[in-house]
C-alpha cells in the first residue's frame, strides 16, 4: 500500500551518534522509527516505511513509566518477531505527578531545544524560571528563555535583564507572540529535523507560539484573565508535529505539575556562580551561615548575589535531596521485598526436598 508519510531518517531528526546502538543484525531484521504520538497502549511512529501504530506490548520496557516509549523516542522494531526496543535517549524530560506515591511521567525524549516560556506580567518569576531551567539542564536540553507579551508592558528591558541574569549561557528572547515577527526571533533554533518544545505555565503563550511555528491558525488558545494573570489550561494531547520548514514541535500538556525530581546536576549548572563562590569560602565545611571568611555571605553583602537567588538555590537543593532520598527509600523497599520473596521461595524449596 502506498504510504504517504514515508520520511527519511534525516528528516525525522536522526543523529549519527544513535548508530552506535544498532547492529547489522538489527538492520536486517527490523527498522528504525521515531515516536510521534503516545497513548496508553499504543504509539504512533514514522519511518522510512511510512506511518504505523505499534502496540506497547512489543516493548520490553512497557511496564516502566520512565523507559517505555514516549514522544520523540527512537525505536527499533522487528514486527515479524514481535520485538521492539527504545533507543537510549540523548535527552529526556519527565515530570513527577502529585500524590503520596509520585511516579515519573515522561514528557518527551530527544528534544533539541527547549523554549522556556514566561510572560512580561505577573507570571514572570525569576525563581520559577530557575526551577524550570534546572529541570531542563538536568534533562540535557539546550534551553532558550522566551518572554511573551512584550506588547503589554513598558518595562521590557527590565524583564529581559532579570531573565538574562539567571544563567549566562541561556539566551533570552522577548516577543509579542501575536505578531508576525515573533517567529523571526526563534528562527536560529528552528532547524530542519530538530525537535523543539515549549514549556511554561498556563496562559503564557505556548499554544500561540506553537501555532506560529506550525504556520496554522491559532486554535484552542483561550483568553487570559487579566486580574490574576492566569490563563485556562487548553493543551492536552501529547504528540509531535512537523512545521512547514521541517522542524518538529513536541506539544506538551501544561507543566504546572513540573516538580524538582533528582536534579542536582541541573541545579549546579543553573547556579554555577554559587558553586564557584562556595569553593572560595575560607573553610571547606563552611555552612554559609555567618561563618568566618564565607564567600557567599561576602557576595551577598557586596550585592553580587541576591538573597533571593541564594534562598532559591537552597530551597531547590533541599527539594532535590528529598526527592533523591525518597527514590533511595523506594529502591530499598523494593530490595527488602525481593529479599523476603527469595527467602520465602528458598524455605519452600527446603520444605519440598
Ligand atoms: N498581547 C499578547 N497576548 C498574547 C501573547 N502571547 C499569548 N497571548 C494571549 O494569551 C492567551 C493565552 O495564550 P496561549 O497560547 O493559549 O497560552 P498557553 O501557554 O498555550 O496556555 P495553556 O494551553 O493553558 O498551557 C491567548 O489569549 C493569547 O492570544 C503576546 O505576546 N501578547
Ligand atoms: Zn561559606
Amino acid at each position: 500500500m502506498n504510504n504517504p508519510n514515508k520520511m527519511s531518517l534525516t528528516d525525522l531528526g536522526w543523529r549519527p551518534i544513535l548508530q552506535q546502538q544498532l547492529t547489522l543484525e538489527d538492520l536486517e531484521q527490523g527498522y528504525v522509527a521515531r515516536v510521534v504520538s503516545a497513548q496508553r497502549d499504543v504509539i504512533g511512529v514514522l519511518s522510512e516505511q511510512g506511518e504505523s501504530l505499534l502496540p506497547l506490548r512489543l516493548f520490553d520496557q512497557k511496564d516502566d513509566p520512565e523507559f517505555r516509549p514516549t514522544v520523540g523516542d527512537w525505536v527499533w522494531v522487528d514486527f515479524e518477531h514481535s520485538r521492539a526496543r527504545v533507543f537510549e535517549r540523548l535527552s529526556y524530560l519527565k515530570r513527577t505527578a502529585a500524590g503520596s506515591n509520585p511516579k515519573p511521567q515522561s514528557i518527551a525524549a530527544n528534544v533539541d531545544t527547549l523554549f522556556l516560556v514566561s510572560s512580561c506580567n505577573k507570571d514572570f518569576n525569576v525563581s520559577k524560571l530557575e526551577r524550570y531551567l534546572a529541570l531542563a539542564l538536568e534533562a540535557k536540553i539546550p534551553t532558550v528563555i522566551v518572554l511573551t507579551k512584550a506588547d503589554l508592558t513598558n518595562s521590557v528591558e527590565d524583564y529581559e535583564a532579570q531573565a538574562k541574569s539567571i544563567h549566562v549561557n541561556t539566551p533570552v528572547v522577548v516577543v509579542d507572540a501575536l505578531s508576525e515577527e515573533a517567529i523571526d526571533h526563534l528562527k536560529p533554533w528552528l532547524v530542519k529535523g530538530d525537535a523543539i518544545a515549549f514549556v511554561g505555565s498556563s496562559g503564557v503563550g505556548k499554544s500561540t507560539l506553537t501555532n506560529a511555528v506550525l504556520g496554522r491558525e491559532a486554535q484552542a488558545t483561550q483568553g487570559i484573565r487579566v486580574d490574576d494573570a492566569k490563563g485556562r489550561h487548553t493543551t492536552t494531547d501529547r504528540s509531535m508535529h512537523l512545521s512547514p520548514t521541517g522542524t518538529w514541535v513536541i506539544d506538551t500538556p501544561g507543566m504546572r505539575e513540573l516538580r524538582i525530581t533528582d536534579v542536582s546536576d541541573g541545579i549546579a549548572e543553573v547556579f554555577d556562580d554559587i558553586e564557584a563562590l562556595k569553593l572560595r569560602c575560607k573553610f571547606r565545611n563552611c555552612q554559609h551561615e555567618g561563618d568566618e571568611g564565607c564567600a557567599i555571605q561576602e557576595a551577598i553583602e557586596a550585592g553580587e548575589l541576591t538573597m533571593r537567588r541564594w534562598s532559591n538555590y537552597l530551597k531547590l537543593q533541599r527539594e532535590a535531596d528529598f526527592a533523591a532520598s525518597n527514590k533511595w527509600q523506594q529502591r530499598e523497599k523494593h530490595r527488602q521485598f525481593g529479599k523476603m520473596i527469595n527467602n520465602h521461595l528458598k524455605q519452600k524449596k527446603t520444605l519440598k526436598y
